[in-house]
């Protein structure tokens, strides 16, 4: 381990973030109910630019309004290139009540974003005596974004998880597909004949984990596009929680389960990683630093590894 040693990342559930439009009121106390950790009210894509002043009111009303349980509330403000955004942060946090956790930037390309949006959100929290802290979540949805990567995860106190936004993200980096994460048609290996497809989203992932690790933040996959299509949902996630991640983006209610389902380690894989530990307890004992578990090496790495399981379903318990 480096000298500088690798901060935690908040200590809280965020298996799936659920999606819903500012503009679309109706669906705010279904969302309340649902079962996602996080809330996003969105005032960027998918709120249409006549409707923008109306959707900041809506979700105003909410913030007072509804009953968001436990969840943490979160609003994605549209991006530092619009002639909204400011307007998304002066009305959210000067009439919004305190019950707003968190604000969303999308499309960030650099360190500079992040801290615009601090500044602002500073100086009206001083300026109104708010209480509550908001805290800042990023989206990475540019080739800006991904070159920036780290810098960006470094860029302010207040930043606690950062997404990959597939869908900007493809059409930014050029990328000659319609689809919204998961398998690509033309993006395989030939080998014999055969087609073995690959994963044209996974090294973008992994320079959000690396970064967001280094930093202290929560790693999150964003969208899966084709809701009618839960296996390949499944599939996308698994291959984000192996890969570091901890939750992904909800765009339709029906995703909320897959999602927790995901990201909520399974009692099999907890039972496991005590049974590392606690193999690994004995070893010590025993003077040595590695061991034999169900014929496979364990050491005083798969400690670590075993304390990600447990650590992640005790706070998800808690
Ligand atoms: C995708 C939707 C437009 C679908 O809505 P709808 O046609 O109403 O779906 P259903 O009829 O299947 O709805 C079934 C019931 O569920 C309720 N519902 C629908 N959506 C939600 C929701 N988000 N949260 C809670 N409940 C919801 C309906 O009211 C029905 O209820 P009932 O009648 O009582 O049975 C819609 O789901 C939607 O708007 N989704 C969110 C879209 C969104 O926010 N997009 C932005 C995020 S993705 C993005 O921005 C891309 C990213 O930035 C990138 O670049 O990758
Ligand atoms: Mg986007």
């Amino acid at each position: 381990m480096s000298f500088r040693v690798q901060p935690a990342a908040p200590a809280r559930p965020n298996r799936c973030q659920l999606f819903g439009p500012g503009s679309r009121p109706a669906i705010f106390e279904k969302m309340a109910a649902s079962a996602a950790d996080v809330i996003n009210l969105d005032l960027e894509d998918s709120v249409a630019p006549d409707d923008k002043p109306a959707a900041r009111r809506n979700i105003i009303e909410a913030s007072h309004n509804i009953d968001w349980g436990s969840k943490y509330l979160s609003v994605r403000i549209n991006g530092l290139d619009t002639p909204y955004w400011y307007r998304d942060v002066v009305e959210l946090l000067e009439e919004g009540s305190e019950r707003i956790d968190q604000i969303m930037i999308p499309k960030v390309g650099c360190a500079a974003d992040v801290y615009a949006v601090d500044a602002l959100v500073s100086a009206i929290e001083a300026a109104k005596g708010r209480k509550k802290r908001i805290s800042l979540e990023v989206i990475i949805e540019s080739a800006a974004g991904i070159a920036h990567v780290e810098e960006i995860a470094a860029a302010s106190p207040r930043l606690q998880a950062m997404s990959l936004g597939a869908a900007d993200f493809a059409a930014s980096m050029g990328m000659a597909t319609t689809g919204i994460g998961g398998t690509q048609e033309n993006y395989y290996m030939l080998r014999d004949g055969a087609k073995y497809w690959s994963d044209p989203w996974h090294w973008a992932q992994t320079a959000i984990v690396a970064a967001c690790r280094t930093h202290g933040i929560l790693p999150v996959d964003g969208p899966f596009g084709d809701f009618s299509d839960d296996e390949g949902f499944r599939a996308q996630a698994l291959r984000s929680a192996t890969l570091g991640m901890v939750g992904k983006w909800a765009i339709h209610p029906k995703q909320v389960t897959l999602a927790n389902e995901v990201f909520t380690p399974s009692e099999a894989a907890v039972a496991e990683a005590r049974e590392i530990l606690a193999a690994m307890e004995k070893a010590k004992a025993e003077g040595a630093g590695a061991t034999v578990y169900k014929g496979r090496l364990v050491d005083i790495a798969s400690i670590r590894q075993a304390e990600v399981i447990v650590r992640q379903s005790e706070m998800i318990k808690a």
